[in-house]
């Protein structure tokens, strides 16, 4: 099994200290973790010091995968290349090596990604005529076709529009119950993790204050710690978890 450790890790940018002693439990693979927290709370810089672009204290132990079997999908992608979205996914599939030549599986594998994400009818398409919604999905899909066991995404449905945001949050469940994968998502939506997410870690000022099951993290009293949001978790009527906002906990002077 795939499983993903943090153990004490810090981050600075120059004097400045954004990340403390981040920690964790094993994160299994299987399922999706969501990495929660304000802005700048320090999710982006968690996820570079994970993927070792970022040099800091502190270990990120992994079993059953190597540092070469991690992908790390950063917030913003630029997608300026003359390429069709197609090209732009063989790309990702050969990230410079083994030539040009695609093997039947290879081929299968981008076709794969394509169909998974509802981007099939784009593959002929220039990656800069792409809606950002769509260069979003191209972004997830090229992350994917090597089939990574360890999976960063920053707000991977940012740009989705609800339905696409329904879709592509059901295809990563899949993709991670299909391989194993660890994957970690960085999302704002509390309502799309309680939904899809197993597991979840809540970041705030560079420390974590709680990770576990995503229902038992999301408390009012930890939503309100990190947002300032007075909110409740209520069942819909069909029995799904949902988080109502009912203001902020400490109203904000005008
Ligand atoms: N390259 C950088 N140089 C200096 N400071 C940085 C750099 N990148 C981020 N920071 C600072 O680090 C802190 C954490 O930023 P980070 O991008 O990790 O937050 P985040 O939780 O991902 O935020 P958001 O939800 O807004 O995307 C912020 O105060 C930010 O200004």
């Amino acid at each position: 099994m795939v499983t993903l450790t943090l153990d004490q890790i810090g981050a600075r940018y120059g004097r400045r200290t954004i990340l403390e002693d981040a920690s964790t439990p094993a994160l299994k693979g299987g399922v999706l973790t969501a990495l929660v927290g304000a802005n700048a709370a320090g999710k982006s810089t968690l996820f570079r010091r994970i993927a070792g672009q970022m040099r800091g204290t502190g270990a990120v132990r992994l079993t059953g995968a190597t540092k070469d079997d991690l992908r790390y999908m950063p917030q913003d992608t630029a997608m300026t290349a003359a390429l069709t979205v197609y090209e732009s996914i063989i790309l990702a599939l050969k990230q410079g090596a083994g030539g040009w030549r695609l093997s039947a599986s290879e081929l299968a594998s981008v076709d794969s990604v394509l169909q998974r994400f509802g981007i099939a009818h784009l593959a002929e398409r220039q990656l800069p005529e792409l809606s950002g919604g769509q260069r979003q999905a191209v972004s997830i899909a090229q992350t994917l076709v090597t089939r990574p066991k360890v999976v960063l995404m920053d707000e991977p449905t940012s740009a989705l529009d609800l339905y696409r945001q329904y879709e592509v949050l059901e295809a990563l469940r899949s993709y991670a119950a299909e391989t194993g994968a660890v994957m970690i998502l960085a999302l704002h939506d509390l309502n799309q993790v309680m939904r899809a997410c197993e597991t979840a870690i809540a970041l705030s000022q560079g420390r974590i204050l709680a990770s576990g099951p995503a229902l038992e993290v999301l408390t009012p009293a930890l939503i309100s710690q990190i947002y300032g949001i007075e909110s409740r978790v209520e069942r819909c009527s069909r029995g799904c978890p949902m988080m109502i906002v009912d203001g902020p906990a400490v109203p904000r002077s005008a």
